[in-house]
């Protein structure tokens, strides 16, 4: 399935999910977490993952990133055949793809002050002196609305909303083209939720950054989409522009998943009024 030919397509393809598949084990027999699956996400742009907890999502993410190998399908990246890519090649590419999580204290080391946490993926990479490191980190703290006095510190000491700001901070840490967002607002109370969708939106208008924005509330994938895929079962059983999936939803669970959002009025402007960066921090 694929977007109707009235699809906006500003940006150039950046990452080109055709056919994939993945297979797991389940009582003795195999079943498709993925199955079949092809979207298109454009560079600056995001695409919206909805769908209902076990309907294959982070599977997905998992084989974008070949974290998994897909069984089925290939995935081009920047131009670049993903599937086919040796480990070494995979390693130095995967920059250009980071993630953030629903949790981000379990994606940072509680032994690692912020500083090292977001100084890690340049060591890694092997990215400046330790002095440009250090600029780097206070510039990505200011970029996501913290405090540079904030590296100092350990990612324990700080609310979920700015916990998730550091998960950011550390993300963009390699000026990633791609970020896979994975119900990174979930966990968190609906005003910070808020507070850290604007940051995204800002930080993607100042970057160009692209998002795969996987959630199961769909109210959140509507506010941050240009496109929607709509997973259920391990299949994309819908994929269109967030205008038309709201406007004709073709299947009926879409229409069940429509209906299921809270009615606010689209343009309410207090849930998502978008704030300059430094000033939502204090709350987050
Ligand atoms: N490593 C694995 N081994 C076996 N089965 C798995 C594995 N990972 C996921 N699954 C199964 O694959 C299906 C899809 O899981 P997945 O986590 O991708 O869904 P999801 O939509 O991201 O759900 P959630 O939002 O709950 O994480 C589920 O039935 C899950 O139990």
């Amino acid at each position: 399935m694929s977007p109707n030919q009235s699809t906006p397509n500003s940006g150039q393809p950046l990452l080109k999910v055709e056919g994939v598949s993945k297979y797991f084990m389940r009582d003795k027999s195999r079943f498709a977490a993925v199955e079949d699956v092809s979207v298109t996400l454009n560079a600056g742009e995001t695409l919206g993952i909805v769908g209902e907890s076990g309907s294959g999502k982070s599977t997905l993410s998992r084989c974008i990133i070949r974290l998994y190998d897909p069984e089925k399908g290939r995935i081009f990246f920047d131009g670049i055949d993903f599937t086919g890519l040796s480990n070494k090649a995979l390693r130095l590419k995967r920059r250009d793809i980071q993630m953030i999580f629903q949790d981000p204290l379990a994606s940072l080391n509680p032994m690692m002050t912020v500083h090292s946490a977001i100084e890690d993926p340049m060591l890694i990479h092997n990215v400046g002196t330790a002095r440009e490191r250090t600029k780097r980190v206070h510039e990505l703290l200011e970029l996501v609305g913290l405090d540079v006095g904030a590296a100092n510190a350990f990612p324990f000491e700080f609310s979920g909303g700015q916990q998730q700001r550091i998960g950011i901070a550390r993300a963009l840490a390699l000026n990633p083209k791609l970020l896979i967002c994975d119900e990174a607002v979930s966990a968190l109370d609906v005003s910070i939720q808020a507070q850290i969708l604007r940051l995204l939106q800002d930080l993607q208008k100042q970057l160009g950054l692209a998002y795969l924005f996987i959630s199961h509330n769909l109210a959140v994938v509507e506010h941050m989409s240009d496109q929607i895929a709509v997973m259920y079962h391990g299949k994309v059983v819908e994929y269109d522009t967030v205008e038309e999936i709201f406007r004709a939803p073709k299947q009926e669970y879409t229409r069940n998943l429509i209906d299921s959002v809270p009615k606010i009025p689209r343009s309410d402007s207090l849930r998502f009024k978008r704030p300059r960066l430094n000033e939502d921090a204090a709350g987050a």
